[in-house]
């Protein structure tokens, strides 16, 4: 009889808790490789100048990476790094561990995930799959999967109803792993991109960085408390939970966090707070699953409702937005920070779409790459879904979700805290000179002028 070996392929599943792969590596028995595969085109830079993989991105993947490979270190566990195309690097695999393969690896979420499996498949590689970056299993949401709710509300009551869904499984005990011992020819070292900004990361990546965050945000701060009145803010500490980024690259299980929030639940009492963080959680779940669901519609610009919008080719709207010289403080502000850190929060977020969408009319999908490049917890479902849902054409019910950027800049950011942090060169002016200046109504000499203008908003003294 041939012998097997075990590969355990980590993609956004860079964590040993609550990790089903392992689990099942375990329970097997067979002597097991863990490996990572950086796919080589994700540092190739496309015709529009976009990479998959921006500077604050890779930082954090790569820190993640590294805190990985330290704890596996620690069990006397290989971990061998890779890049290249996938599918070359699993069959060259299977021909240096010679025998039969078994590859365990997350389930695909993307349509280009599933062509990496397929392809697998066809190299008579026995190939397991498990769910690593959602609260539900494949087999939980069978039935929600045939009819897949239109709208977030209806998914969220369904699955709320159900809290035999949200159960969390023991971890593996990865001590009982049997290793393949010899070692395996790794990559060359993998250049990792370099940065023409200066990056700051507010966080590290990486299973343990992520466990203190989650523990210092629920327990030691309690910034829970506060959680629904503050997480539309744009800037300070802890207003919302900035999971995100450990969420993305899976050092962070969904379900350790959900647990984590019922536990403090459990101590201090729910209220509309705490429930709201599990609320947030479950829009992600949402998207999750509809990208299951939806596939490759999800990257139509029709999206999933095949609803046709119209949407230019302009290149100096291009341009602006690429080098955050929209002449829109609130827009450019965001711009800056997301290079630079990886990061924006959610309201910006949404106001950054609504603009490039509604008022620079670029088309949604140039938008979502844009992000995909810097953030560093680029999700493809999260972050797909949210665009095609402010473009029209993902899952909201609403024909048109555009901002009034200047209500919003009053409403969130009254203070210029945010744009003053970004965009010192507006230090002296006030909020009505900024709302003049975005509505074009009178020009700040130090700022230039707005490619596109936002409706005009007067305070009301
Ligand atoms: C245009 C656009 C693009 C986005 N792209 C991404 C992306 O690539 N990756 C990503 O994780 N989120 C994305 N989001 C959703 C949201 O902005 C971020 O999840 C959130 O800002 C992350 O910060 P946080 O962890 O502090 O969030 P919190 O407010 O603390 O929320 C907790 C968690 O709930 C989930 N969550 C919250 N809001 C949403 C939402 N609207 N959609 C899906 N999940 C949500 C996230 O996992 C988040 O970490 C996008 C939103 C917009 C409007």
């Amino acid at each position: 009889m041939q012998k097997t070996t075990q590969v355990l392929w980590l993609r956004n599943d860079l964590r040993l808790h609550d990790h089903e792969g392992f689990r099942l590596a375990v329970e097997h028995g067979a002597p097991l490789a863990v490996i990572y595969i950086l796919p080589e085109h994700w540092l190739n830079t496309d015709d529009d100048g976009m990479s998959r993989l921006g500077s604050a991105k890779a930082h954090f993947l790569r820190a993640s990476l590294i805190d990985l490979h330290r704890q596996l270190e620690d069990q006397t566990i290989n971990f061998n790094m890779y890049h290249g195309h996938p599918v070359d690097i699993i069959t060259r695999l299977r021909d240096e561990l010679c025998g039969d393969i078994r590859l365990l690896t997350s389930d695909a979420q993307a349509p280009e995930e599933q062509e990496w499996l397929e392809a697998v498949k066809e190299y008579d590689i026995d190939l397991v799959t498990y769910e690593s970056q959602t609260l539900f299993s494949q087999a939980q949401m069978a039935t929600l999967l045939n009819d897949f709710p239109a709208s977030f509300s209806k998914f969220r009551k369904t699955v709320e109803k159900r809290p035999e869904l949200f159960y969390i499984p023991e971890s593996a005990e990865t001590t009982r792993l049997h290793i393949h011992e010899q070692p395996l020819r790794t990559s060359a070292s993998i250049s990792w991109p370099g940065s023409e900004y200066a990056v700051s990361l507010g966080c590290h990546g990486g299973e343990r960085p992520g466990i203190e965050w989650l523990s210092r945000y629920v327990w030691d701060d309690k910034a829970i408390t506060h959680y629904k009145e503050t997480r539309n803010a744009l800037t300070g500490e802890n207003f919302s939970s900035r999971l995100s980024p450990w969420l993305a690259w899976g050092c962070l299980s969904p379900r350790y966090i959900w647990h984590e929030i019922l536990k403090f639940e459990a101590s201090y009492g729910e209220t509309e707070h705490t429930y709201w963080l599990r609320f947030e959680l479950l829009w992600r779940e949402y998207f999750h699953w509809s990208m299951r669901v939806h596939g490759d519609r999800l990257f139509a610009r029709s999206g999933i409702q095949r609803k046709k919008i119209e949407a230019s080719d302009n290149s100096v709207h291009w341009q602006a937005w690429c080098n955050a010289s929209t002449g829109v403080p609130m827009i450019d502000a965001g711009l800056r920070e997301l290079r630079h850190t990886g990061f924006v929060s959610n309201r910006l977020r949404q106001n950054m779409a609504s603009y490039f969408i509604h008022q620079l009319k670029l088309d949604w999908r140039l938008g979502a790459r844009w992000f995909e490049m810097y953030l560093c917890d680029f999700d493809v479902a999260s972050n797909y879904g949210n665009w095609a849902y402010l473009a029209g054409v993902g899952h909201d019910p609403r024909p048109v979700r555009e901002f009034n950027l200047n209500k919003q800049l009053h409403q969130y950011d009254p203070e210029l805290s945010h744009i003053r942090r970004w965009c010192p060169e507006i230090e002296e002016n006030s909020l009505q000179d900024v709302l003049d200046h975005q509505a074009g109504r009178k020009l700040l000499a130090s700022f230039p002028p707005p490619v596109v203008t936002v409706p005009a908003f007067d305070i009301k003294s």
